[in-house]
């Protein structure tokens, strides 16, 4: 080993990580202990209805998933596993009950769903009350409103996250790439809540580049790997990676070069263990809300307005 080597190499930059793994934890542990509260003072088990149309294998394994969250949490999982051909008919019917079922007070149908299959009407046709996933148009109106009742999943998720972490995002300048209706555009809507500066692009937007190099905060969720290059972060942000693209191999990665933009990024969400984590957790605090119980979140929730 040679002592003289002189001191000048700088250590690289690498930024912090949004570790969703352990906040999404953090999440469950509160409402299963407000659930078993609940239930020890003669209350009744919350129940949500899994719903999956087909055999999608990464909706498979999403849904695997949100069951067992459902025993972390101590709510009752009821499953609906409908063939891929089934109609839109049947699955309305079916949703008509859960509506109607007093022990049902979530429904969450996995999406995507078979082509013959009317996503919006399906979302539509829950009622609003036990719409766990916030995608009910009266629920995204209540979010734009600034009266948000249930949120959908992934955006509430992704501001549990900054929060747990202790990051502030009011009059910051965010980026939501991508306005999709399950995150892009909810997901600007809960940034404007938190008093953001929010810019929103999409597939019609000139310069994204320009965009990018101007946010403290950059969402991204497309679902394309590389659609936001490292060297358009700007030194010090924050960068939220939403996109999940399975590759060859079978592993998962972002939508941004998780090593390169740790280069510049402060803070950066690592895919997996980023924000899939979290919009599970948010299924789970929903559904406790929607059952009526209250509870204590493990970190302070952006302030509104
Ligand atoms: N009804 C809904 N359908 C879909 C939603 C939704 O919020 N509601 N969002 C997405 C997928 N999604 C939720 O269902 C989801 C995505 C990712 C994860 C997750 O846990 N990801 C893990 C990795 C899991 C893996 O190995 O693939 C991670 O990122 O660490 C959970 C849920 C579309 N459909």
């Amino acid at each position: 080993m040679n002592s003289n080597k002189p001191a000048t190499t700088q250590a690289a930059h690498s930024a912090r990580i949004l570790d969703g793994n352990a906040a999404s934890a953090a999440v469950i542990e509160r409402v299963h202990d407000s659930i078993e509260r609940h239930v020890a003072a003669g209350g009744r088990r919350p129940g949500l209805a899994v719903v999956l149309v087909g055999a999608d294998p990464a909706s498979q394994i999403y849904v695997r998933a949100k069951r067992r969250d459902c025993e972390r949490a101590g709510i009752e999982a009821r499953d609906f596993d409908l063939d891929a051909s089934t109609s839109q008919e049947t699955l309305l019917d079916l949703i008509q009950q859960l509506n109607d079922d007093p022990a049902i007070d979530g429904i969450l149908v996995q999406l995507p769903l078979p082509a013959q299959i009317d996503e919006v009407a399906v979302t539509n046709s829950i009622d609003a009350d036990k719409d766990v996933d916030g995608f009910h148009a009266f629920n995204v109106g209540r979010l734009a409103l600034r009266q948000p009742g249930l949120r959908p999943c992934t955006p509430r998720g992704v501001m549990a996250l900054l929060s747990f972490h202790g990051l502030e995002i009011r009059s910051k300048h965010a980026i939501v790439v991508g306005a999709s209706n399950i995150v892009g555009r909810p997901m600007s809507l809960e940034l404007l809540l938190a008093g953001a500066t929010t810019t929103v692009t999409h597939r019609f937007t000139h310069d994204l580049e320009d965009h990018v190099r101007q946010a403290d905060v950059v969402v991204c969720a497309v679902g394309k790997p590389g659609v936001v290059r490292p060297e358009w972060i700007q030194p010090g942000a924050i960068v939220v990676d939403v996109g999940i693209n399975r590759m060859a191999d079978g592993r998962i990665t972002g939508d941004i070069d998780f090593e390169a933009a740790s280069q510049r990024a402060a803070w950066i969400s690592p895919v997996p263990g980023g924000v899939g984590p979290m919009t599970r957790a948010m299924l789970m605090l929903n559904t406790a809300e929607a059952a009526g119980l209250q509870v204590e979140l493990p970190y302070h929730p952006h302030s509104t307005g």
